[in-house]
């Protein structure tokens, strides 16, 4: 197997966007019906652009940036979500995701059943998915509802469920944005310390977060992205500090 890595090399993307002409009730009646049936507009939105960066193992890098400077985006292009419009991106290692923990659930079949299609689909042989049933219940405290169907869960209740998969295993790559547990108490401290232990194992970590604390207490190194642009690369303290000075600043 190759080494560990991710290496960005000038990427862009580029998304679709769709446009209303404006709708107001003070335009002539012709102009607000043809706002109100004619289809959207459709462009597309550079998102990311020119993107480059290496990174090794023991890499653990935070993501910065104001909001809607392309912190997600970036970090779904990562895992695949999104192919890059442009440029070449190289990833090595097994990846782990944490960016939206309900995404991709079926409502109408049951957790058992939600919890091997959820390791499947992350790459899991189907014995594998089925061995991983008892635990990711166990650590979800959601043993008693194993044969109940999703849709029946509280929001809660699927937050533990999508966070006790998703970190059902160790990972050489952990890509994941600021979590904010709905959970209880007891279950955030649980879940923050099986964190603890998937970023401490985990070779290269990337993680997008408003929140320098949590920042500084989990990467070394950081990426400031303003417009879907990398403006900085570079060590964690330094990165927020020019962070810091940009947002004083007008956009
Ligand atoms: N699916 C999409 N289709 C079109 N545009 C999108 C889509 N997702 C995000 N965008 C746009 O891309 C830009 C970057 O969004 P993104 O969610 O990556 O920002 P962010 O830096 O994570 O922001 P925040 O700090 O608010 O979470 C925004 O202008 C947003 O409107």
């Amino acid at each position: 197997m190759k080494d560990v890595h991710i290496r960005a090399d000038r990427i862009g993307l580029d998304l679709p966007v769709y446009t209303q002409d404006q709708r107001s009730t003070r335009a002539s009646l012709s102009l607000f019906l043809k706002a109100a049936f004619l289809p959207p507009k459709r462009e597309l939105r550079t998102t990311l652009d020119d993107v480059s960066f290496e990174l090794l193992p023991g890499d653990r890098v935070g993501v910065i940036g104001r909001n809607g400077a392309g912190k997600s985006t970036l970090l779904k292009v990562l895992v695949g979500a999104y192919p890059p419009s442009r440029g070449t991106l190289s990833v090595a290692g097994t990846r782990q995701a944490l960016l939206n923990l309900s995404l991709g659930f079926s409502p109408e079949a049951t957790l058992v059943e939600n919890i091997i299609l959820r390791a499947i689909a992350m790459g899991r042989k189907p014995a594998e998915a089925v061995g991983l049933v008892d635990d990711v219940l166990a650590f979800g405290e959601l043993e008693e509802k194993a044969n109940d169907r999703l849709r029946t869960l509280s929001s809660g209740q699927k937050m533990r469920l999508g966070f006790s998969i998703a970190t059902a295993s160790e990972h050489q790559i952990l890509i994941m944005d600021e979590w904010i547990g709905t959970g209880d108490a007891a279950f955030v401290e649980k879940a923050k310390e099986r964190m603890r232990s998937r970023v401490d194992s985990a070779q290269i970590v990337m993680l997008a977060s408003h929140n320098a604390q949590l920042l500084r207490s989990v990467c070394n190194k950081a990426i400031l992205l303003e417009k879907g642009r990398l403006v900085q690369l570079g060590e964690v303290d330094e990165v927020i500090s020019t962070y810091r000075t940009l947002i004083k600043q007008e956009p």
